[in-house]
């Protein structure tokens, strides 16, 4: 067993249906026949439960393998007025384990902070859910060769607002924005030096949660670059969007993890 365990997240985005989930399943219990890696459904909040309750009746076939579910985004407040959200506490009653916060595309399309990202880490935490923190640096950034300044920032206000120990209950993901969802993946190379930097930053703090935390690379991850990026001494797996929507790729990228 690897020193982390390899996770392998499934965004769907809004994306998916209820019958993705069983299609899912039904190659899951054929095919997953261990528990070297940890596999993450996300699916849209209006399907938690039924993709929540297909696993629990397909969990004596599972062999094993560790299958949990997650959310796609969380509210940073407890209760109340807040129409159309979700909180933590809700999604931990509908049996989420997991939840994304901070993915690019909230932060860019909805106005998402470092600061309102830290504030949804902490809720995520406070109700027992383990934040999956994505960072990541847009395509004119990485031209400017400022990665390492925004990666840094975008840490940086969490750790300030949560400490770097709450990142022994965090899982982050490395998406470069120019990466996802454009087929163009970070080079195995790009990736494990972004995961280098990210482990080293919260080593300085706490050598035992750099060594331990998973960081997952997510952006264009297929099949085919998939053993080459896991590979990478500092990549603990991936966070997948498109090929999480395809049930033969998305068990093969489970395979990979698993084999990593
Ligand atoms: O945003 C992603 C996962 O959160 C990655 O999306 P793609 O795998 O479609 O590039």
């Amino acid at each position: 067993m690897a020193l982390r365990r390899p996770m392998i997240a499934g965004n769907w985005k809004m994306n998916g249906s209820a019958e993705l989930a069983k299609e899912l399943f039904k190659k899951f219990t054929a095919k997953l026949e261990n528990d070297s890696a940890e596999v993450v459904l996300c699916p849209p909040s209006i399907y938690i439960e039924s993709v929540r309750q297909q696993l629990e009746a397909n969990k004596a076939q599972l062999n094993g393998a560790l299958v949990r579910m997650g959310a796609q985004n969380v509210s940073q407040h407890n209760f109340g007025a807040y129409t159309g959200e979700i909180s933590a506490k809700m999604l931990n009653d509908a049996g989420c384990q997991y939840v994304i916060v901070g993915h690019s595309e909230r932060r860019r399309m909805y106005g998402e902070t470092s600061a309102i990202v830290a504030d949804k880490f902490a809720a995520a935490q406070k109700a027992g859910l383990t934040p999956i923190l994505c960072v990541g640096e847009s395509g004119p950034a990485r031209e400017a060769r400022r990665t390492f300044e925004v990666i840094a920032e975008e840490l940086d206000v969490v750790i300030e607002k949560n400490g770097t120990l709450a990142f022994d209950n965090a899982i982050i993901a490395y998406e470069p924005l120019w990466a996802v969802g454009t087929g163009k993946s970070a080079t195995p190379e790009q990736a494990q030096e972004v995961h280098a930097f990210i482990r080293s930053r919260l080593s300085e703090v706490s050598p035992f949660i750099g060594e331990k935390i998973r960081i997952l690379y997510g952006g264009s991850v297929t099949p085919s670059n998939a053993a080459d990026l896991f590979s990478q001494p500092d990549v603990d797996g991936g966070l997948i969007g498109g090929a999480s929507l395809n049930s033969t790729e998305f068990l093969s990228l489970c395979s990979i993890a698993m084999s990593s």
